[in-house]
């Protein structure tokens, strides 16, 4: 049984179509990534799986449970958890304190401090644990609200753009950081632009493309597909036609 499954997953704005029939299955244990053009739906997906949005029509399965009418905070209960891509964090509190405040209510204090030592050493931020979570670099604070998320030990991490703004080493690390927690047992799904990433860490690719499922596949059949590449590549002449490359892909499809 699939850990999460969207089954004819629909979401229109108005008369837009955004999720279009969307059936999309996740193993336990795998890592799967989302990718596609700007626009394609990607997070629209994100948020209907989360609960922030209610479908049009379609059902979202959890461990087998039909979730489609849960609250984000029923779906977190049931153990998935969310790094989005604006950080979260507490910025006037230091490092080690943000964590208490994730892991407090869990833990008998002997346990907690044994928890974030783990923790913090996880997200190489074990020097930095008494730092004002403001003052970290945009990487760090990344890695912090990674271990947010995933303090509580979910069974379903899902990442919205994890990388985005990272040097190509922090990219690496948190490519590093997402195996583990895979090693460890985690699920995860991850909205992702960068392919190197995509590379490092999926087990399965799914290409969005007009809110439709396009492509599916690993990481080498995708970017073999050449169908998959003109739809990027269809993105990238439209943009320049319209001088505006403001938003292009970091990367595009090929990795
Ligand atoms: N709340 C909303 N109301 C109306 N339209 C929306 C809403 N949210 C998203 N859309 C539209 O749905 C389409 C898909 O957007 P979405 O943000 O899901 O794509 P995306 O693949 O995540 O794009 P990007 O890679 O640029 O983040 C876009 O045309 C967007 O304008």
């Amino acid at each position: 049984m699939p850990l999460l499954e969207t089954r004819a997953l629909n979401k229109r704005f108005g008369g837009l179509h955004v999720t279009n029939n969307v059936d999309l299955a996740l193993e336990v244990g795998q890592v799967h990534c989302l990718i596609g053009p700007n626009g394609a739906g990607k997070s629209t997906l994100f948020r209907l799986i989360l609960g922030e949005h209610p479908p049009s029509s379609g059902a979202i399965l959890f461990a087998g449970e039909d979730i489609t009418a849960l609250k984000p905070f029923q779906r977190i209960r049931r153990g998935m958890s969310v790094k989005f891509q604006v950080p979260g964090i507490f910025k006037a509190l230091s490092v080690r304190q943000n964590l208490e405040i994730a892991m407090q209510h869990h833990y008998d204090p002997a346990t907690l401090r044994e928890e974030i030592g783990a923790l913090l050493d996880f997200l190489n931020l074990t020097a930095d644990a008494g730092r004002l979570a403001g003052n970290l670099s945009h990487g760090q604070k990344q890695w912090l609200e990674i271990g947010m998320a995933v303090s509580l030990k979910p069974r379903l991490l899902l990442l919205d753009e994890p990388t985005a703004g990272m040097s190509p080493e922090e990219t690496h690390a948190t490519g590093e950081m997402v195996k583990r927690l895979n090693a460890e047992g985690m699920t995860v799904l991850a909205v992702e632009h960068d392919m190197a990433f995509v590379r490092q860490v999926a087990d399965q690719v799914t290409v969005l493309h007009l809110g439709k499922v396009f492509a599916q596949g690993t990481i080498d059949a995708i970017v073999a597909d050449e169908r998959v590449a003109a739809i990027y590549l269809g993105q990238a002449t439209a943009q320049e036609a319209a001088h505006d490359t403001s938003h292009a892909q970091t990367g595009g499809v090929h990795a």
